[in-house]
C-alpha cells in the first residue's frame, strides 16, 4: 500500500520532503486524492477537505491557519512540529532586544543619509552618536508572557545574558515549567509582570482569551519607555493601542513579526514579514516532525503531536488493528466491545482516548480471518458516533 502525501503553498522544506521513502510517496497526486498534507502558514479555514484526507501535517508551531475542530468533526488528525522552530523565533527575539535598545533603526538611517569623506562622516558621528546611546540587557527586567517552547528558551538565555526574567503562563505544562531556569521568577497577575518589565515579549497563540492582549489596558500599566516584541501572533496587538502607548512616551520601541500600513510611518516601530521560524535549520526540523507524525500515523494509526486529538500510542503485534475516531459520548467502548464479540473476535489489546467532542481508540484484534474483519469494519462503519474507521495490517503479524 502507498501512501499519497501532498504539499501545500510552496516554502516545505525540499530536503525533508527528499527523505520520504517507500510505503510514502510525495506529490504524487492531486489534492483529492492525498492521504495527507503538509503545509505551513497556509489557511485553510475555507477550504474544502476531500474525504480521502486523514491527516495534516502542519510543519510549524502554530495552527490558528487549520480549521482543527472541523477536522476533527471530518477525521482529519492535525499535527504541528511543537518546538521544533522555538530556537529560530528565539534568537530572532533576543535580536531584536538588543536592536530596539540600542537604537540600531535610527542609527543606521542617520548615518545612510550622510554624505562627504568618510573623514567628514567620522567626524559628525563623533558629535552626533550620543542620540543613538542605549541601555544594556543586564540587569534589566524581561517579561515573558507564555512560557512554551519559545517562551522558557528566551527566559532561560535572558537569565544567562543578565537578565531578571518575569514569567506569565497560566497553563504552564509541566514539561515546560521542568525546562524552565528556577531564576525565572513565575507571576500570577499579568499585571506584576507589565508594572516590573522593562522589556515585554509575547509567546502564546492566538486564542480568544490572548486577541488584543497588548491593549491599552494593559500597556498603560508599563513602566514608560518599555521596549515590546511580538514575535508570535498578528491577532495579539491591539494596533491603535500600541500606537497610542508609543505616542504617550510608554513603549520604546514595538517589534513585531507582523505588517500594518498604520505601522508603516512610525518610527519606534520595526517590523518584519513573519521570518521568527524562517531559517532553513527550522524549516528542516518542522518538515521532518510533521512528516514523522502523519507517516506514523498513516502507517500504525498512532497519533504523536496532533492538536485536535490525544496522544493514542499502542505497540502493534497482532494482525489487525482497527482505528476509529468517534464522539466523545458514553458507552462507545462498551459499543466497541460489544461489535467485535458478535463477530466473534478476540480483542488482542484496546486503548480509547477522548479530548474535547472527539475520542479516538486503537482496537487490536486477535483474529487472521479478513472475512471477520471486513464484516467488523461494516459494523463499525454504520455506528452511530463513529466518523472515522480505518483497517491497519500488521506486516509482521501475518
Ligand atoms: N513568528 C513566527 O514565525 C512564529 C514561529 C513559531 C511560533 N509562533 C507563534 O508563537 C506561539 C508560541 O509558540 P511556542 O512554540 O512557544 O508554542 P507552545 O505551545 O510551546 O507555547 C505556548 C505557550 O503559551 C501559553 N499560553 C496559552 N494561553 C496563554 C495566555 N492566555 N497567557 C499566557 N500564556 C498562555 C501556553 O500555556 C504555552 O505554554 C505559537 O502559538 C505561534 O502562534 C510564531
Ligand atoms: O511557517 C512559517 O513560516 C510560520 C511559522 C510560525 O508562524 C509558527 O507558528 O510556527
Amino acid at each position: 500500500m502507498t501512501f499519497h502525501i501532498k504539499t501545500i503553498g510552496n516554502n516545505i522544506d525540499q530536503i525533508a520532503l527528499a527523505e520520504v521513502e517507500a510505503p510514502f510517496m510525495v506529490n504524487e497526486v492531486e489534492e483529492e486524492q492525498a492521504d495527507a498534507f503538509i503545509c505551513r502558514a497556509q489557511p485553510f479555514h475555507n477550504y474544502t477537505f476531500s474525504k480521502k484526507l486523514l491527516a495534516i501535517g502542519r510543519a510549524g508551531a502554530g495552527f490558528n491557519n487549520i480549521p482543527i475542530e472541523r477536522c476533527a468533526q471530518e477525521g482529519i488528525v492535525v499535527f504541528n512540529a511543537p518546538g521544533g522552530n522555538a530556537n529560530a523565533v528565539k534568537e530572532l527575539v533576543l535580536g531584536m532586544m538588543i536592536f530596539g535598545t540600542r537604537n540600531l533603526e535610527q542609527a543606521n538611517q542617520w548615518l545612510r543619509a550622510q554624505t562627504g569623506t568618510d573623514e567628514e562622516i567620522d567626524q559628525r558621528v563623533e558629535e552626533a552618536k550620543k542620540v543613538f546611546s542605549g541601555s544594556e540587557l543586564a540587569g534589566k527586567t524581561l517579561g515573558v508572557i507564555g512560557l512554551g517552547n519559545i517562551g522558557s528558551r528566551v527566559a532561560n538565555d535572558a537569565r544567562r545574558l543578565g537578565m531578571k526574567v518575569l514569567g506569565y503562563d497560566p497553563y504552564l505544562s509541566i514539561e515546560h515549567a521542568w525546562n524552565l531556569s528556577h531564576h525565572v521568577k513565575r507571576v500570577h497577575q499579568l499585571t506584576e509582570l507589565l508594572q516590573k518589565s522593562d522589556y515585554i515579549t509575547v509567546h502564546m497563540p492566538a486564542t480568544p482569551e490572548t486577541q488584543g492582549l497588548l491593549n491599552w489596558a494593559n500597556l498603560s500599566q508599563c513602566k514608560k519607555g518599555v521596549i515590546l516584541l511580538n514575535y508570535a501572533r498578528d491577532e495579539i496587538s491591539n494596533k491603535k493601542d500600541i500606537l497610542r502607548a508609543i505616542d504617550a512616551g510608554i513603549v520604546k520601541f514595538f517589534g513585531t513579526d507582523f505588517g500594518s500600513e498604520c505601522f508603516n510611518n512610525c518610527a519606534q516601530v520595526f517590523l518584519t514579514p513573519h521570518l521568527g521560524g524562517s531559517t532553513k535549520e527550522a524549516g528542516l526540523n518542522c518538515t521532518r516532525m510533521a512528516l514523522d507524525s502523519v507517516q506514523t500515523y498513516l502507517q500504525t494509526g498512532e497519533i504523536i503531536n496532533a492538536v485536535n486529538f490525544p496522544r493514542v500510542t499502542q505497540e502493534l503485534l497482532s494482525p489487525y488493528r482497527i482505528t476509529l475516531i468517534n464522539k466523545n459520548v458514553p458507552n462507545v467502548v462498551a459499543q466497541i466491545s460489544m461489535a467485535v464479540a458478535k463477530e466473534n473476535i478476540n480483542i488482542a489489546n484496546i486503548v480509547n482516548r477522548g479530548q474535547g467532542d472527539y475520542a479516538y481508540t486503537l482496537l487490536d484484534l486477535d483474529e487472521q480471518d479478513e472475512e471477520k474483519i471486513k464484516a467488523l469494519i461494516e459494523r463499525f462503519s454504520k455506528a452511530d458516533n463513529v466518523v472515522r474507521v480505518r483497517l491497519i495490517k500488521n506486516k509482521r503479524g501475518m
